[in-house]
């Protein structure tokens, strides 16, 4: 039975895709079979594992409002092992279109329902906001990973999201939990970034991940290739801090089960 993890912060640009990408990737590379699913209008989980949104004919959004089943949306990535839920701009509609239907806040869980048994991990990229699209995944979630950049003012707005989880939890979704806490985009070279990394801990403690990922050059690159870091860049720093994190992630679901 496959484990769902959101990747979710309603802040912009905080490495949600680049960490939902890298993560899923790496824990392929380690023969863990992974569904990503992109519930993101951006679409760029999509386009990050090399697959042309112009060639998508369904997407995320023909689950989420025409009860397509997930198992006709489901395509190959360019990486083995890993499967895509694609998602293109037709998603932008879903938000407000998913307003008056019935279940509109449980439509994804009832899909992936159906398609867990095949997968022992499935991450959904989440948008920037906290609309419905991110109330589907945290309600269709068994935890979710925020991903924090190391920059002023990177607690902002957290309380925002706990609060949204803990309502998720009381109306939705009771089970969901707090996987754990990422440091994204660590300037090394700053003593801004240790002050975050401080800061993060002090509110956080043990769930924040020990792999920290670096700013690194090779990580901004690899989307534009359609490929995540590790076959981009196998030698990589940023390739080695996602597989630590991939690793500390399978061994947390260890300790658990
Ligand atoms: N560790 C990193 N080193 C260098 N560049 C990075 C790193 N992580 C992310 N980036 C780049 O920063 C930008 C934002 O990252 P990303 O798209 O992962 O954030 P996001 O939280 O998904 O954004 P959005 O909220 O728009 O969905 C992208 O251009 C990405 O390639
Ligand atoms: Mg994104």
């Amino acid at each position: 039975m496959g484990k769902i993890i959101a990747m979710a912060n309603q802040k912009g640009g905080v490495g949600k895709t680049t960490s939902a990408v890298n993560l899923g990737a790496c824990l392929a590379y380690l023969e863990k079979k992974v569904l990503l699913v992109d519930i993101d209008p951006q679409g760029n989980a999509t386009s990050g594992v090399g697959v042309n949104k112009a060639d998508v004919s369904q997407c995320i959004y023909n689950i989420l409002v025409e009860d397509v089943p997930a198992k006709d949306v489901i395509t190959q990535s360019s990486v083995p092992n890993l499967d895509i839920i694609p998602a293109t701009i037709q998603l932008a509609g879903a938000e407000i279109e998913l307003v008056p239907t019935i279940s509109r806040e449980i439509r994804l869980k009832k899909s992936l329902e159906m398609v867990k048994e095949d997968y022992d991990y499935i991450i959904i990229d989440c948008p920037p906001s906290l609309g419905l699209l991110t109330i589907n995944s945290l309600t269709s979630s068994d935890t979710v990973l925020i991903p924090v950049q190391c920059e002023y003012y990177a607690l902002e707005g957290l309380s925002q999201l706990l609060n949204t989880i803990r309502l998720v939890q009381k109306h939705l979704n009771k089970d969901l939990m707090i996987e754990g806490v990422l440091l994204t985009m660590l300037d090394a070279r700053t003593n801004l970034g240790i002050q975050v990394i401080e800061e993060v801990k002090k509110y956080f403690q043990d769930k924040v991940y020990k792999s920290i990922i670096p700013r690194n050059v090779r990580l901004g690159e690899a989307p534009s290739h359609g490929q995540p870091i590790i076959t981009y860049d196998p030698k990589s720093r940023g390739a080695e801090v996602y597989l630590e994190l991939a690793k500390e992630v399978m061994a947390s679901g260890e300790r658990v089960r």
